[in-house]
């Protein structure tokens, strides 16, 4: 892995546009937010900053920050239209599938109508995500219409408090606006590509996004923290995991939460969700699932040189902090989306539909046969 060559299949390692907004597996640092190292942002910002910087160009000083968030808490709320679609949801769909849904009902009811609302449309988005998930999944799990317009200053305790119905520890507030920043850009990867393709046909914002999500949901991008807690909570002991993974290696299977398309030896933002998880296994008194995922990352190191991506310690970090597994790609949305939408931007301020051309391999020449001499 360490010496992978950035070529072939998958438009891998060619350039298909420019981007202000961030670096990613350049030398040195790693992973940058327009200039901003992820370990600094990380350790410093609150994700709204984060995503003031993304979506506005530039950090926030006290008073623009202090404007964000209220403006932020005060687009919280669901309209009844879309509260209706969201309660027609079955409780075993997916809530990939209900972001998706919400998204696209949303630009419905709040249509774009010209991009200079897109700044406005962006932060609606980014605000009313987490009502969608968590209306949807209080409604069809606890029976209950939750009130969406909590007093949290955070996306992250906004989230928390709706999930549980109570506000987050402060431990829990902290870890989710870590993750959060470390979810919410990530250059041209897969899911922001796709808003891209879709921006560049000067389509709406609500059909980027929406499309944005269906590409986030699949367990080789954002679904793979979900797999990889559906693999690891199988374990009960470092050794079983070991023996387990080695099988599965021999078996030429994928393991969730390793590889990367574009890093070669680590994904940056590992280190610091690593981190975390550990603190949260301390703090509810963990002894099998954070040593499991320890082990998990030594043996896939040792047999193949495979390295933990963002999404392996998400799974352990987001697990003792008691969210459902099947949320934990939804706020991956929650997050990215501020990526999404200031990608979209860039595009749309420097736009040349992008249409690709393909290498054929079909036949050369086919000879027409009337339906009824057909095989
Ligand atoms: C936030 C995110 O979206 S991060 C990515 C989340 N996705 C996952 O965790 C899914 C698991 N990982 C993968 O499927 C891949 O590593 C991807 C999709 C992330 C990157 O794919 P690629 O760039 O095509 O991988 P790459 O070219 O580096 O693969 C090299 C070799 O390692 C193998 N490999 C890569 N990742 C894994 C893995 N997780 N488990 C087992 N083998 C792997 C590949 O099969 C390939 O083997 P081959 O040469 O025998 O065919
Ligand atoms: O860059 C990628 O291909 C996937 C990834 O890590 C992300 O989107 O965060």
């Amino acid at each position: 892995m360490a010496d992978k060559p950035l070529a072939g299949a998958g438009l891998r390692g060619q350039s298909a546009g420019a981007t202000a907004l961030c670096t990613v597996g350049k030398t040195g640092s790693g992973l940058t937010y327009r200039g901003f190292d992820i370990k600094e942002l990380a350790e410093k910002a609150k994700f709204e900053e984060v995503a003031y910087l993304l979506l506005k160009g530039k950090l926030p000083n006290q008073a623009e920050l202090d404007h964000y968030i209220a403006k932020l808490k005060g687009l919280r709320g669901l309209p009844d239209a879309l509260k209706t679609v969201l309660e027609q949801i079955p409780k075993d769909a997916h809530p990939m599938d209900v972001m998706r849904t919400g998204a696209s009902m949303l630009g419905n009811l709040e249509t774009e109508e010209s991009f200079d609302e897109q700044q406005d449309v962006a932060d609606r988005l980014l605000a009313v995500l987490p009502s969608i998930i968590c209306y949807w999944y209080r409604f069809s799990h606890d029976g209950v219409r939750i009130d969406t317009e909590t007093d949290d200053a955070s996306v992250g305790g906004h989230f928390l408090h709706m999930l549980r119905g109570e506000p987050a520890s402060e431990l829990h507030a902290r870890v989710m606006n870590v993750s959060l920043i470390l979810y919410a850009e990530h250059e041209f990867n897969a899911s922001t590509f796709t808003a891209r393709v879709c921006a560049s046909t000067l389509s709406d914002m609500h059909s980027c996004i929406t499309g944005a999500i269906g590409s986030l949901r699949g367990p080789l991008h954002g679904g793979a923290n979900e797999a990889a807690m559906a693999m690891i909570e199988n374990w009960a002991s470092p050794e079983e995991a070991e023996r387990e993974m080695l099988g599965m290696l021999e078996r030429k299977e994928k393991i969730m939460g390793f590889g990367h398309a574009i890093y070669r030896e680590s994904d940056p933002r590992n280190a610091i969700i690593k981190e975390w998880s550990k603190k949260l296994a301390e703090d509810v008194g963990d002894t099998v699932l954070y040593p499991v995922s320890v082990r998990c990352e030594e043996v896939m190191w040792r047999e193949k040189k495979l390295f933990c991506n963002a999404d392996f310690f998400h799974a352990s970090a987001y697990h003792f902090m008691d969210i459902p597994t099947k949320l934990f790609t939804p706020i991956f949305v929650m997050s990215r989306v501020t990526g999404w939408a200031a990608h979209v931007f860039e595009q749309r301020a420097n736009n040349r539909i992008i249409r690709p051309s393909a290498d054929y391999i079909g036949p050369e020449k086919n000879e027409w046969v009337p339906i009824e001499a057909r095989d």
